[in-house]
């Protein structure tokens, strides 16, 4: 069945290091190689062996008009032909800008760049130069991008400064990087007794999904606000996957909290390599050419990435489609949980927006801790289960799964049988590992 994806991996890895671009690709965690992807339209994806899958990775978020929207090709072929690169400014720059700011109280002026974790990094130098300070808290199991300072978050308990969780990543920078607990306002709090002065800012996924969805728990969010207030640190919102995804604007809309600085990415570009962080004017105003705090790229801003931007966000505010995603990935859920408990397999979702995981563990987590208790082997079987059935989703326990406008109904249900059918036969005792 998989075949050509096989031998295609084969020959990657001959040129590519590990026959990927990036890590999460390569199915490792589950013991298969990838799908090689041919062509992907709506809600469906299809690989160089002739399968088709229902897709639940949608190129890990930006996908929420599902693959290849027939108004986004025309708008994003109409930049490409004016050229697709000119290191200067452009009019689709300031227009998806204003599109951005006007879905955001919070942002008053953005910067573009390539990548989530070009976003993440710089708005941590941003908040580093406007507070004259070093440290930074994150969140244990959040993730942020491959950045140095952001590339700790493992091993480490709630109140001690980080080690690394990347070989490469030198034990000077990471000591910068103190780690908390998600959803832990009382750990953040004494981090804040000892260290307060010296925090430049707290950044979260204010709706964690990197370590599966885990959603903050009533007054965390408020918490850390009052928390950054109280001692001059910003707060920085990771919305690279929550943006226009849970709203037409962030889960900062949802739980009601204004961040000092908010960084996108995946969904506003549509699927080309488009992420910014934006804030009010008196921080931006500190990022070069105004100020001293140097950012740059030389492809950031890139016409044809923008225009698919513009084209992506004009369809998802006239469309609206939140409530009816959110529907759908309710009933995706409930309908799982009721099999599981049906089958008897331990297992607890999470779901917001059009987000959704499925965590093999009898409790709701609540952080990465408690993620860490999922039966990895239920999970494995579940995927393979799943990817045998025509049914794409990614390959981790940690990751969250994602709904798209194009999902219908029928996708729905043919999925749900695709699960019981996999729960029956581990209930059998049938296992693939
Ligand atoms: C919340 C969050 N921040 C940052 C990133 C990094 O983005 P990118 O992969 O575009 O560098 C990701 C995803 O990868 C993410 O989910
Ligand atoms: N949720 C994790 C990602 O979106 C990462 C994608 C990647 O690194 O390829």
């Amino acid at each position: 069945m998989f075949d050509k994806s096989r031998e295609l991996f084969e020959e990657a890895k001959k040129y590519i290091a590990g026959g990927v671009n990036s890590p999460v690709r390569a199915f490792k965690n589950v013991g298969r190689h990838p799908l090689f992807i041919k062509k992907a339209k709506g809600s469906k994806i299809y690989d160089e062996d002739g399968n088709e899958f229902i897709d639940y990775v949608n190129s890990w978020g930006p996908a929420i008009l599902g693959h290849a929207d027939d108004e986004v090709i025309n708008k994003t072929k109409d930049a490409l032909d004016n050229g697709f690169s000119f290191g200067a400014p452009t009019i689709l720059e300031t227009e998806l800008a204003k599109r951005i700011v006007r879905a955001f109280d919070s942002i008053e002026i953005v910067r573009f760049v390539n990548s989530g974790t070009e976003a993440a990094m710089s708005a941590i130098r941003l908040a580093r130069g406007f507070t004259s300070r070093d440290n930074i808290l994150k969140f244990n199991g959040c993730y942020h991008g491959h950045s140095d300072s952001l590339l700790v978050g493992a091993g480490s308990g709630s109140s001690t400064f980080g080690i690394p969780s990347s070989k490469g990543v030198p034990v000077d920078f990471a000591k910068h990087t103190i780690l908390a607990e998600f959803n832990d306002l009382d750990g953040v709090e004494e981090i804040f007794k000892k260290h307060g002065d010296t925090i430049a800012a707290v950044i979260i996924e204010p709706v964690a999904g990197n370590m599966g969805v885990i959603k903050p728990k009533d007054g965390f969010l408020k918490g850390l606000r009052s928390i950054c207030d109280k001692h001059g640190s910003l707060l920085i919102f990771d919305e690279v996957m929550t943006g226009f995804r849970l709203t037409y604007g962030g889960a900062q809309h949802i739980y009601n909290i204004t961040p000092d600085i908010t960084v996108l990415g995946k969904v506003v570009g549509g699927g080309f390599p488009v992420a910014c962080f934006g804030a009010k004017r008196e921080i931006m105003k500190y990022l070069a050419p105004e100020g001293d705090v140097y950012q740059a790229g030389t492809l950031s801003g890139n016409p044809v990435a923008m225009a698919c931007g513009i084209a992506t966000l004009d369809i998802l505010k006239r469309k609206n489609p939140y409530k009816d995603l959110e529907k759908n990935t309710s009933k995706i859920v409930s309908r799982i949980m009721g099999l599981a408990n049906q089958y008897g397999i331990p297992a607890s979702g999470e779901s917001i927006g059009s987000m959704f995981s499925v965590f093999f563990m009898e409790n709701k987590p609540s952080n990465y801790r408690d993620v860490q208790k999922s039966n990895l082997r239920l999970f494995t079987n579940y995927f393979i289960g799943l990817l045998e059935r025509g049914i794409y989703i990614p390959p981790s326990q940690f990751e969250s799964n994602f709904i798209t406008i194009k999902h219908s109904l029928e996708d729905i249900e043919n999925t749900l049988v695709a699960v019981e059918d996999i729960f029956k036969e581990i209930a059998s005792g049938k296992f693939y590992v």
